[in-house]
């Protein structure tokens, strides 16, 4: 018995990944591949649909595929809190949507460490590193980093000392601030940067290659048939949570 998977974006860097790793795969085959010129009509009949596109596509992919009954993985950045906050009740009991901001077991550690580290740290700052072509700036992980990490800034009333109104210190993230660069060279880089009195902690994660998405992607494929309702990240997968 093998799972028929979907693969929304099977033309760009990671999609394309995606369907070669399904095709080696024994217990998964590929049900359909499809790019901005598909109908989403063509994930009919798949086990679970993997999207790996833009957000402005995501959203809809998503919305069929609950329609559909189509079990989804989402691998697309731009979902942050408040749409994740609205997609929420609109996946029915039986249906599991798993939103993965990055499938790289590091980058899920490093982010993991991270809010522990916020539990003793005041101050942080994001530096995030990708490739040139990435379309998307503060990448979706660095985004979903400072989110977990200013929940927990904010439950405790950390207040930190530096000033981040200038627009050269980044994004504001709630109380954290995120500095994107894209460069040739890069694939993919995060450093969470913490400081305190006479210290500081840097937890670095450095993507060398795609293949670091593989078993990421393939624990989301398999699970996301037998899930319920909204997972977020591999965290509870990797039974961190
Ligand atoms: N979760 C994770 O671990 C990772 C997530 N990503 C994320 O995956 C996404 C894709 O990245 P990457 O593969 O590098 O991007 P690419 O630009 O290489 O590919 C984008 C893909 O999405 C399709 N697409 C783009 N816009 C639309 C649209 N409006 N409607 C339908 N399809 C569209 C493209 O189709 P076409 O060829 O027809 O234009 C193409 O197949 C990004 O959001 C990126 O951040 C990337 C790496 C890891
Ligand atoms: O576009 C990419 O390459 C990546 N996108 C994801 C993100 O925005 O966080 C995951 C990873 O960083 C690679």
């Amino acid at each position: 018995m093998t799972l028929a998977v979907s693969v929304y974006g099977a033309t760009g860097r990671l999609g394309s990944h995606i369907c070669e790793l399904v095709n080696d795969a024994e217990d998964l085959t590929l049900h359909s591949a499809l790019s901005s010129r598909s109908s989403l009509e063509e994930i009919a009949g798949a086990d679970v649909v993997i999207d790996v596109t833009h957000i402005d596509a995501s959203e809809p992919l998503v919305k069929y595929a609950l329609q559909a009954g189509v079990p989804v993985v989402v691998g697309t950045s731009g979902w942050n809190a408040e749409r994740l906050a609205q997609l929420a009740p609109r996946i029915p009991d039986d249906l599991g949507v798993l939103v993965v901001p990055n499938f790289s077991i590091g980058s899920v550690l490093g982010t993991h460490l991270s809010t522990i580290a916020a539990r003793f740290f005041d101050d942080v700052e994001i530096l995030e590193a990708h490739h040139a072509s990435k379309v998307d700036a503060p990448s979706g992980t660095a985004v979903r980093t400072a989110e977990r990490i200013n929940e927990v800034l904010v439950a405790r009333d950390a207040s930190p000392q530096a000033n981040a109104d200038a627009t050269s210190r980044g994004e504001t993230i709630g109380r954290v601030s995120v500095h994107a660069m894209r460069l040739p060279g890069v694939v993919a880089e995060q450093r969470v940067i913490f400081g305190g009195t006479g210290e500081t902690l840097d937890i670095r994660h450095l993507t060398t290659s795609s293949t670091a998405y593989d078993r990421g992607i393939l624990l989301a494929l398999r699970i996301a048939p037998e899930a319920r309702g909204l997972i977020t990240g591999l965290d509870e997968l990797l039974e961190l949570s």
